[in-house]
């Protein structure tokens, strides 16, 4: 089977990709198996830096590769945290930290403006210099509660309510937030771009 790096360190993309991936006859295998280090997030866009991991770890693994680059944009504090969603409360930041402090910022914030966005960008490549890049986006639309809610997820899912579910995405099951979510969203745009591209040929 065809073997693609994801070019990520996150737990809990890997294990939504996981899923995410179970249908596809490629085997997706987590950079940590190659040695790669996390690459310097230095893009202004979600799009930028996904490129940026994925070159990166094509490089180190001499294998394709895909990265995710995502984040929360809420829309009282201008898109923030955005790209910077990871080091938000400050580099190496964990994901406590940083709902603490999304919750800070938005004290004053009533409820009627708290909406926000989750954004995914996936960028693969067949090799470090790839001059045709699979590059997709998608986002998800929530509101940001007052106090967290649901054990499942990672990140800002304990404060992103989805409406339509009447619940947090930390409290959706993970069949259901894979449905759902930004990158499950992403990954319909990849599949139809790597069906396109891809199809009949052995460039992968
Ligand atoms: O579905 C999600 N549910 C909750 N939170 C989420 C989600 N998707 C992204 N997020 C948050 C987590 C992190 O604060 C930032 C991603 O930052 P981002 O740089 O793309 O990932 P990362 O540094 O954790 O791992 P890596 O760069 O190795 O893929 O957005
Ligand atoms: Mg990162």
């Amino acid at each position: 089977m065809k073997k693609i790096v994801l070019a990520s360190g996150n737990a809990g993309k890997l294990r939504e990709f996981s899923q995410l991936f179970a249908g596809w006859d490629i085997q997706v295998l987590p950079q940590s198996e190659f040695d790669v280090p996390g690459a310097e997030e230095t893009g202004l866009s979600f799009i930028e830096n996904a490129l940026i991991k994925a070159r990166h770890a094509s490089r180190i693994s001499g294998l394709p590769a895909l990265a995710d680059d995502s984040g929360l944009a809420v829309d009282a504090l201008g898109g923030a945290p955005g790209i910077y969603s990871a080091r938000y409360a400050g580099p190496g930041a964990t994901d406590a930290e940083n709902n603490r402090k999304l919750l800070e910022a938005l004290a004053e914030v009533p409820d009627e403006r708290r909406n926000a966005s989750f954004h995914c960008a996936l960028a693969f490549v067949r090799r470090h210099d790839d001059p045709v890049p699979l590059v997709c986006s998608a986002l998800w639309r929530g509101r940001i509660l007052r106090e967290a809610a649901g054990e499942q997820g990672f990140g800002y899912d304990p404060l992103f309510f989805v409406e339509s579910q009447g619940m947090t995405s930390a409290q959706l099951s993970r069949e259901l937030k894979n449905r759902l979510s930004h990158r499950a969203l992403a990954v319909q745009q990849f599949e139809a771009l790597w069906r396109e591209t891809m199809g009949g040929s052995d460039l992968v």
